[in-house]
């Protein structure tokens, strides 16, 4: 099912601000969409009016085409998993999955024994084999969201939503769970919608990350499109670890401010003025000291960390109150001569500037 969002806005009562100031989106069919941002941006907002468990103020949202704006939560076929809507704890797990089932009306209710394959079939699905008759006291908090999930999607849902599903699981079974509902998603095609503020979670699960500040969606676009170019300053700040830096801008070269050396190498810049220039860690490169330096940024090395395959450099630059982060990769062996003190000469190799 496709999912078009239309200019939706919504101040609550005693908001001071709107909590979605006017948000277009439009949601393929079979889509893996996340909602990500900082706490109290509006994902949670967006994702309850598209289930019809929040109304909005104004704009419309479609299904299909269609729009679904007033229909009920029971009309619009979504399945969803909200924190807040925990598992029946007097229910066993095959209860819990049955539940959607058993409660509809006489005319659309599936017989007792589609019920149970149904049940049974998901069981399967999200691999909880043998465990129908535990209540959920006796399980794992990852087995908890699977039944979560498989209750979900019984209700054979055009839109499976996910309000930050992994949220209370620690990191591995997170890790695990991810894979696992990227599997899924795969083998059944729902067009699903998730909100979360974890950006590893986003980037690795998603199709497409939507970025959240502040009631609005400051970008869209694939992982690779948001982390590698960013549109605005806050999502390089929210995805990742970023250098800040004051330069100018004239000549076609861009200079930190205090510096008589150009920046980056000699790529041509067509504007002009005060910037701020935006590098993530990776994307600074340490120039080679046997190799004329060119336009590079000279520093002190203040600190080497290894953590894994990559090498961490914190380097000092005069003029700048704070320290710069560089990244290499540690098959770059030129870091086992790098120690505190030693000179460096810093090249942006990617970057990019928003003015000040
Ligand atoms: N029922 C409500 N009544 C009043 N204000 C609300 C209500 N629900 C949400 N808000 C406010 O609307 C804004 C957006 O909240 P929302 O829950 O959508 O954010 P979020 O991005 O999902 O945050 P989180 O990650 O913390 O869940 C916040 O300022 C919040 O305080």
């Amino acid at each position: 099912m496709r999912i078009d969002i239309e200019n939706i806005r919504k101040t609550f009562r005693h908001g001071t601000a709107a909590a979605l100031a006017g948000v277009d989106l439009a949601v393929a069919s079979g889509e893996l969409v996340a909602l990500l941002g900082p706490s109290g941006s509006g994902k949670t907002t967006l994702l309850r009016i598209i289930a019809g468990l929040e109304f909005p103020d104004g704009g419309r949202v479609l299904f299909d085409g269609e729009d679904a704006s007033a229909l009920p939560v029971r009309d619009r076929h979504v399945g969803f998993v909200f924190q807040q809507y925990a598992l029946f704890r007097h229910m066993t797990v095959l209860e819990n999955v049955a539940f959607g089932l058993r409660v509809r009306p006489r005319g659309t209710r599936p017989s007792d024994g589609e019920i149970d394959r149904r049940v049974r079939d998901l069981l399967t699905l999200v691999q909880l084999e043998g465990l129908e008759g535990r209540y959920p006291a006796q399980l794992s908090g990852g087995q908890r969201q699977r039944v979560a999930l498989a209750r979900a999607l019984a209700i054979e849902p055009g839109v499976l939503l996910l309000d930050e599903p992994f949220g209370a699981l620690d990191a591995r079974v997170r890790k695990d769970l991810r894979r696992w509902l990227r599997d899924l998603h795969d083998r059944t095609g729902h067009t699903t919608v998730f909100v979360t503020h974890d950006q590893e979670e986003a980037l690795e699960l998603a199709d497409r990350v939507v970025v959240f500040s502040q009631g609005r969606i400051e970008q869209a676009g694939s992982p690779v499109e948001v982390y590698d170019r960013p549109a605005t300053p806050f999502v390089y700040d929210f995805l990742g670890s970023v250098n800040r830096l004051p330069v100018e801008v004239r000549d076609g070269h861009v200079w930190l401010e205090g510096h008589a050396q150009p920046l980056a190498n000699g790529q041509a810049v067509d504007s002009t003025g005060l910037f701020t220039l935006y590098a993530r860690p990776h994307d600074l490169g340490i120039a080679d000291q046997t190799l004329p330096a060119g336009d590079a940024l000279p520093g002190i090395v203040a600190a080497v960390r290894q953590a894994g395959a990559v090498v961490r450099l914190d380097v000092r630059v005069a003029g700048l109150d704070h320290l710069v982060e560089v990244e290499v990769s540690a098959g770059d062996e030129r870091w086992r001569a790098w120690k505190t003190g030693s000179p460096v000469a810093l090249v942006p190799a990617r970057f990019d500037l928003f003015p000040r």
